[in-house]
Formats: C-alpha cells, sequence, structure tokens
C-alpha cells in the first residue's frame, strides 16, 4: 500500500472552484448529463441533484422524457437545451443491455463532444469510444464486467469477488489496460490514474452502502469535472485523479456528517454537499 497516497481534506480543498467577481454561469462550468431511464430514472435525479448541491454554473439534461420530466420537477434551474458543455456525466441508471436506439444517439454525441467524460454503470461499455479524458466509476460487479469484455477468453475474466480480494490492483490494472482514470467504489475508494498517481479514500460510513448513493457521487464528480476544465486540459489524467479523490472524499464527508451514526438515504448525502463544500472553501482560505 505504500504506494498509495490518502487523500484528505487539505488535498481536497485544493480543488474546489470558487466563483469570482468576474464569474458566470458559463465561465464556471456546465456540466451535460445523459443518464437515467424509464427504469431508473431516479437516478438522473440523484446524478443531477448531487451536481447541483456541489456548485457548477449550469446543468444541461440530456436524457430521455421519463428521467427528463422528473429532473425538472425536482430542479428546474436545469436546462434540457444542448449546447456547449465543459464535462459529461453519462451511464448512470442505464442499462448497457437494453438501450434504447434514442439513449445510443445521445450517448454518442457525448462522446464524440471532445470533452471530458465521467462515465458511469450503463455506459461502461462505451469506455473504448471516447473523443476526450476519461474517469470511471464502477462498483466491484460493473468492474469485473468490463474487464471481462476485454478478457481474450472466459478462464481470463475477472470475477467481482476475485476484485473484492484486493481491489487496489484491480483498480491499477483497468487503468493500465482500459487507458482511464479508475474511480474504484467501496469502503477505501481507489483513484488512480494511467501511469500516474493512485489515491486511497477512505472517508465516509458503511451506511453509505444504500441505493443510489453512487448516483449522487457521479454528480459530484460530474460538476467537479465541468468546473475544473482547463486543469484537465493542462494536465489530463492527474487532474481528472485528483478531482475523482475529491468526489470521493466530499462524498464520504457528506455521508458522514447525514449520518452522524445512523441510516441514510441517497438524498441525505445531498443535502450535506453544500456544507462540506463551504467547510472545503473555509479550510483553502
Ligand atoms: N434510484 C435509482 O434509480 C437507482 C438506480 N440505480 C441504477 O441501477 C442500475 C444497476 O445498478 P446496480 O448497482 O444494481 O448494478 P449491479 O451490477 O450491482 O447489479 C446488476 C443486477 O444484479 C442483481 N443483483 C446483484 N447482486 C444482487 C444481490 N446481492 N441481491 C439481489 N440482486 C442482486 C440486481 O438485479 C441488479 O439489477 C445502474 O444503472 C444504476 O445507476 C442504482 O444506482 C440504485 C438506485
Ligand atoms: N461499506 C462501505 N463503506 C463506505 N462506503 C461505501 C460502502 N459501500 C459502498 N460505499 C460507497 O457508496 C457508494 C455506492 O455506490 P454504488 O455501488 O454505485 O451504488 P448505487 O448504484 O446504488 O448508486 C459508493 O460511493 C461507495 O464508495
Amino acid at each position: 500500500m505504500s504506494d498509495w497516497q490518502s487523500w484528505d481534506e487539505r488535498d481536497a480543498a485544493a480543488w474546489i472552484a470558487v466563483p469570482q467577481e468576474s464569474s458566470d454561469k458559463y465561465s464556471r462550468g456546465v456540466l451535460g448529463v445523459v443518464t437515467g431511464s424509464d427504469r431508473y430514472p431516479g437516478a438522473a435525479v440523484l446524478g443531477v441533484e448531487g451536481a447541483s448541491r456541489t456548485g457548477v454554473g449550469m446543468i444541461r439534461y440530456l436524457g430521455a422524457d421519463r428521467p427528463a420530466e422528473q429532473v425538472m420537477r425536482r430542479r428546474p434551474e436545469v436546462v434540457t437545451a444542448p449546447g456547449r458543455v465543459q464535462g459529461w456525466l453519462i451511464g448512470s441508471g442505464m442499462d448497457a443491455a437494453s438501450r434504447p436506439a434514442d439513449d445510443a444517439h445521445r450517448l454518442r454525441s457525448a462522446l464524440r463532444d471532445g470533452t471530458p467524460l465521467v462515465i458511469d454503470a450503463g455506459a461502461l461499455d462505451l469506455v473504448g469510444r471516447a473523443s476526450a479524458p476519461v474517469v470511471v466509476t464502477p462498483h466491484f460487479r460493473e468492474l469485473a464486467t468490463m474487464l471481462a469484455a476485454g478478457a481474450d477468453d472466459d478462464s481470463d475474466a475477472v470475477t467481482a469477488d476475485d476484485i473484492a480480494a484486493d481491489p487496489a490492483a484491480w483498480a491499477v490494472r483497468a487503468a493500465e489496460s482500459l487507458g482511464v482514470t479508475v474511480l474504484l467504489k467501496g469502503h477505501t475508494t481507489y483513484v488512480v490514474a494511467p501511469g500516474g498517481p493512485r489515491y486511497a479514500v477512505t472517508a465516509g460510513p458503511a451506511w453509505l452502502a444504500t441505493a443510489g448513493s453512487g448516483d449522487v457521487l457521479g454528480g459530484v464528480l460530474g460538476a467537479l469535472v465541468a468546473t475544473h476544465a482547463r486543469e484537465i486540459d493542462e494536465d489530463g489524467h492527474a487532474a481528472l485523479a485528483a478531482l475523482a479523490a475529491t468526489a470521493a472524499w466530499i462524498h464520504g464527508r457528506a455521508g458522514e456528517r447525514a449520518s452522524d451514526g445512523g441510516p441514510i438515504v441517497a438524498l441525505d448525502i445531498v443535502g450535506e454537499l453544500p456544507g462540506v463544500v463551504r467547510e472545503l472553501v473555509r479550510a483553502a482560505g
């Protein structure tokens, strides 16, 4: 574990983009979102909520109609018109095995946009199609599926149990073989850039293991990516890895505050995000 750097509040505090007097919503950063489906509309709501409460200039939600309705009901600030964005969040609440043609088209547009992407859940199979740097956010089963897709035959395929037994090593292998930054979720979240830094983040309680918690994390990371376009442009995966570790830290700390030793639901994490970001801004000042 000696080559893993633990990521703490001081590290995270350096990766919050604080609006300036000269800022407007576009200069702060716009996040494009293609998430959710008829089956999982809630994941779209949770990701958009996570991004909104982490702080971003604007969100363009460009997913399917049913999740769009739910997103707009909860967050009228969101825009559904296409346009320029500085980062994408795609895949949460989608299912690669039953992808409607409209979703395939929406995902293709995001992947070809030339803008950094956070790829989650039901878009992880498309990781090789991106035209810009990517950070993926799998859990153990999702990472096993991704690696199995690249295995030469079934005997090479890794299982979720293999990954659970040594998540740090599998996160590194995935980053090297896929050429993307990997954020592997779990009690400790491992973040690895291909050939670059390795961060271990243990910030939250096990109460975070609740449905939709990872969808919120995707939104937090989406907001951080969209508000750090310059840093990603200059430092590529090194910046993406720092942003991913920061997202995991913020998510864990929000879970800690929300839980206070008791059970939580995903929206409780969202409710604590502004307070956690405020703490980080103060820590940086
Ligand atoms: N409110 C929402 O809309 C939510 C949507 N979600 C979305 O749901 C999709 C699937 O995510 P998962 O993390 O479930 O994918 P997994 O790869 O963990 O699981 C795939 C399927 O395996 C089954 N499964 C696996 N382990 C099981 C167990 N121990 N007991 C019972 N069934 C088990 C479930 O039927 C599940 O649908 C993703 O697109 C994700 O974003 C989830 O994040 C949960 C919340
Ligand atoms: N035992 C645990 N301790 C701390 N955090 C956990 C634990 N299990 C899961 N988490 C965190 O909760 C989130 C779960 O994400 P995910 O599995 O994608 O859930 P969902 O698909 O339901 O949104 C991740 O951020 C993960 O790091």
